[in-house]
């Protein structure tokens, strides 16, 4: 067993330079005992020994890149050393006695530490550091301004930077570890004129042809992020890593750690590993090496040579340089391209692979692995179930260096010998992303199986590194009713899992070693930009407040429900209303499924009616409501759900449509979730609702008609076909233009229900032609048992609307509670 140790190290508070004695004797109490989630390792690459825990980030900054390899505890102890004396020296090593005394016996001590304002803290330096940051790029904006004003004064962009651009370019430049060509920050070329060249931007990569971001990349200084990369994403406009980027990346980069990383939906967790992955595949391409990120850990009795596998001259990778790459497909994949009698791709290595749940969050990992791997001559492909096996065989006979994957059909081209994919149990990096749901029992069988191939080998196991994230890996779930009811007597039969538990048994099922975790989700796990409410509402009126809704609030919406058959209804209905849903289901054909997310993805107003197989990663830019059609079976389900709005600091909101029979559910969820307050209720106008209802009702009617006008023709058919093959006559069945036909039976009724459909459709047709909804309106709506009244301008977005009702409830609450006084 594994567990996430809990470490003590002695710090000091703030890092004031003890300079007098008084200051050196005052020393003991200004150390205080911090104790750390995560692993202490030894780490043979990066020279951070001890450092790799939560804290991370308090202790590191841009000076650690450049560290030497020398042992930071030392390095420490020489600082203070210098500092403090014979005195001094003394004191510390007392307190870093005592420090690795208390490490050992601190497992019993772990859940005294305050988890949530561990968060907070490493949440306020995060916020700290992007503040200096913003502080800097203004003073050289500023400095900019000022060389403008100077007449006549000729610039060069040296002049033009500021004191702490001129302290991180000497950090960078004296890096041993990562060579100036890697993370210079290159001037714009001389030839230019002093106008550009005042313009010019102040921070760009390296190689800086046909790269033309103007962005400030300094905020990416000092995680150890490779140039190719960092000139991908400042194309893309990432001007700095998210938190959880930030926290995971000199780890996993430097540190060479495997990560269980949990953070926010939408806060960036597939560059959180995809970055580490590119530099790592990056660093083994320059070595030759085909696999072997990092040093196994020495086995006793083992020789030490053996298992750091030094690349023979015979195993030499046959990688061409990107150039000769970028012929075949770049950094893209499915690139037809045939190379299938290029022996040196027979050879490329397999360094990297990613699993995930479904096949739409594999197909849009690629793509962001895609864009971040743009300058590197890395090659991704996606194999997945659904599309033809052989055209997937011929993308693995290009050699892609990674390969994202779902289980299944990953697991059944393996099976079938895939030399590419016969590969995997050398892969270097592993990645699960949407971990709780790939290892949750009854799915992903195939996981398992792949899972043993890889931890088949131990040397292989230790070599690798292993990322393994989702925004729910630290969720735990109350006992069910059933289990609780058995809890009797003193001692309970069962209990709940702790988060440490949840997290140890990943650990041993996945086989990591020594993670560093990572856990920066809120109590409440959803995301902090997401307004989260809920509406009440008998079963037979969801579609009615479905469709007020969708009328009320024009914006891109998804709505999730609990079956396969709800989405289908629902596609149906809300076809026939002209709001052109697109359906998203497990039964669907794969193509129609990747068709539909993309015409979802071009339509600002688009409608996506989907099953949970939607719930989890997608990233689809600015969907800005999500609707629970039904309360989610799951906890999990309600965050994935709802994290599809409210992504990379955007604002979004969710609506839980609950019918009385969902109450049990929705406590359930509200209790695993935490949370202390119900979700305030979404307002809705009841005088509207009856033109809703019209058209609803009217639109359930043509469904109705259009359905019977089709069983009718089948008959019909049936009848003609039957008839033909005995050669027999029947009167108007054969000929509907014969002179008889008026007589059939079959043959009316069609031609009635024909004339019906058309009427109802005209009638619904001319329904939808007006609007339901006045330019302004004001409405009083029920809140906890009182009436509040709310005005709505037409363009008032659902997420102005329940902000606005929140405010009224509270002001409504404090009003009741006022009166309850004074009574
Ligand atoms: N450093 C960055 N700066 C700005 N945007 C970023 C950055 N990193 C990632 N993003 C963008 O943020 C969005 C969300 O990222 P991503 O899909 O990785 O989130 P996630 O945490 O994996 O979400 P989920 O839990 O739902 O899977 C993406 O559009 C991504 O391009």
């Amino acid at each position: 067993m594994v567990a996430p140790k809990a470490a003590k190290v002695a710090k000091t508070a703030k890092k004031a330079p003890a300079k007098d004695n008084k200051e050196s004797e005052n020393k003991k109490e200004s150390w205080q005992k911090v104790k750390i989630k995560g692993h202490v390792i030894s780490d043979d690459f990066g020279g951070y020994e001890g450092l790799i825990g939560l804290e991370v980030l308090k202790e590191y900054d841009s000076a650690m890149v450049k560290s030497t390899n020398k042992p930071l505890k030392r390095e420490r102890r020489e600082r203070e050393t210098k500092t403090k004396g014979k005195k001094g020296k003394q004191q510390v090593r007392k307190d870093e006695d005592s420090s690795e005394e208390e490490e050992s016996s601190s497992e019993s001590e772990e859940d005294e530490v305050e988890v949530s304002s561990k968060k907070a803290r490493l949440a306020e330096l995060h916020a700290q550091r992007l503040q200096k940051q913003r502080e800097k790029r203004e003073q050289r904006k500023e400095a900019r301004k000022q060389q403008k004003k100077g007449k006549g004064k000729e610039t060069t962009p040296k002049e033009l930077k500021t004191e702490a651009e001129k302290k991180e370019e000497t950090d960078s430049s004296s890096n041993e570890d990562y060579s100036s060509d890697r993370f210079s920050l290159i001037r714009p070329p001389a030839s230019i004129s002093s106008d550009e060249e005042e313009e010019a931007p102040q921070l760009v990569s390296a190689s800086t042809e046909g790269f033309t971001s103007t962005e400030d990349l300094s905020s990416w200084h000092g995680l150890g992020v490779p140039q190719p990369i960092l000139r991908a994403l400042a194309e893309k406009g990432f001007r700095e890593p998210t938190q959880i980027q930030a926290m995971t990346l000199p780890a996993a980069i430097h540190g060479k750690k495997d990560i269980l990383g949990a953070a926010e939906t939408g806060s960036g967790k597939t560059l959180a590993f995809g970055i580490p992955m590119l530099a790592g595949i990056m660093d083994l391409k320059e070595r030759n090496a085909k696999h072997g990120i990092r040093k196994a850990p020495k086995v006793k009795g083992e020789d030490s040579q053996k298992s750091e596998e030094p690349p023979r001259d015979d195993e030499h990778e046959l990688t061409p340089p990107p150039e000769e790459l970028d012929h075949v497909s770049g950094a893209s994949d499915e690139d037809d391209s045939d190379l299938e009698n290029h022996s040196a791709s027979r050879e490329r290595p397999l360094y990297a692979l990613v699993l995930t749940p479904t096949r739409e969050l594999a197909v849009q990992v690629k793509n962001h692995l895609v864009a971040a791997a743009k300058y590197t001559g890395i090659r991704v492909a996606t194999i997945f179930g659904g599309l033809a096996v052989a055209k997937q065989e011929r993308v693995l006979r290009q050699g892609p260096e990674i390969v994202v994957a779902t289980p299944g059909r990953l697991w059944e081209l393996y099976c079938q010998g895939n030399h590419h994919l016969s590969k995997i149990n050398d892969v270097s990096f592993l990645v699960i992303d949407e971990t709780d749901r790939m290892v949750e029992k009854g799915h992903f069988e195939e996981l398992r199986s792949l899972l043993k191939v890889l931890n088949g080998d131990e040397q292989k196991k230790q070599l690798r590194q292993n990322f393994v994230f989702s925004a729910t890996l630290t969720l735990v779930h109350d006992l069910p009713d059933h289990m609780q009811k058995r809890n009797v007597g003193k001692k309970p039969k069962f209990v709940k899992q702790t988060v440490d538990q949840k997290i140890e048994s990943l650990i041993e099922e996945l086989g990591i070693m020594q993670p560093k975790i990572v856990d920066i989700t809120s109590s409440q796990q959803t995301a902090q930009n997401l307004t989260e409410s809920r509406l009440l509402c008998p079963l037979d009126q969801k579609d009615n407040h479905l469709y007020y809704f969708i009328q009320r609030h024009p914006g891109r919406t998804i709505v999730f429900c609990n079956s396969i058959d709800c989405v289908k209804r629902l596609a149906t209905l809300f076809g026939l209303l002209d709001c052109n849903p697109l359906p998203l289901h497990a039964n669907m054909i794969q193509k129609q499924r990747l068709k539909n997310l993309e015409r979802f993805r071009d339509s600002p107003t688009g409608l996506l009616i989907a099953t949970d197989v939607a719930a989890r990663g997608l990233d689809i830019p600015n969907v800005e409501h999500v609707i629970h059609y039904q309360v989610p079976r799951t906890s999990e389900n309600y965050v994935h759900r709802s994290g599809r709005t409210a992504r990379a600091n955007k604002h979004g909101i969710t609506v839980m449509f609950m019918e009385p029979g969902e109450v049990k559910s929705y406590v359930k969820l509200y209790k695993t979730l935490q949370r202390t307050e119900d979700l305030p209720l979404f307002p809705i106008s009841e005088r509207y609702l009856s033109a809703v209802r019209e058209r609803v009702n009217l639109a359930r009617d043509l469904d109705r008609e259009e359905l019977k006008l089709k069983r009718t023709q089948s008959e019909l058919g049936w009848m003609k076909k039957h008839a033909e093959e005995m050669d027999m006559i029947i009167d108007g069945y054969n000929d509907e233009s014969g002179s008889d036909q008026d007589e059939d039976p079959f043959i009316i009724e069609r031609r009635r229900n024909r004339q019906h459909v058309e009427s109802v459709r005209a009638q619904l047709h001319a329904l939808l032609a007006q609007p339901i909804f006045p330019k302004g309106f004001s409405f009083k709506y029920p809140t906890n048992g009182q009436v509040s009244e709310l005005s709505q301008t037409q363009s008032q977005s659902a997420v102005e609307t329940m902000k606005a009702a929140i405010e009224d409830q509270k002001l409504a609450k404090q009003q009741r509670n006022k009166r309850k006084r004074n009574a």
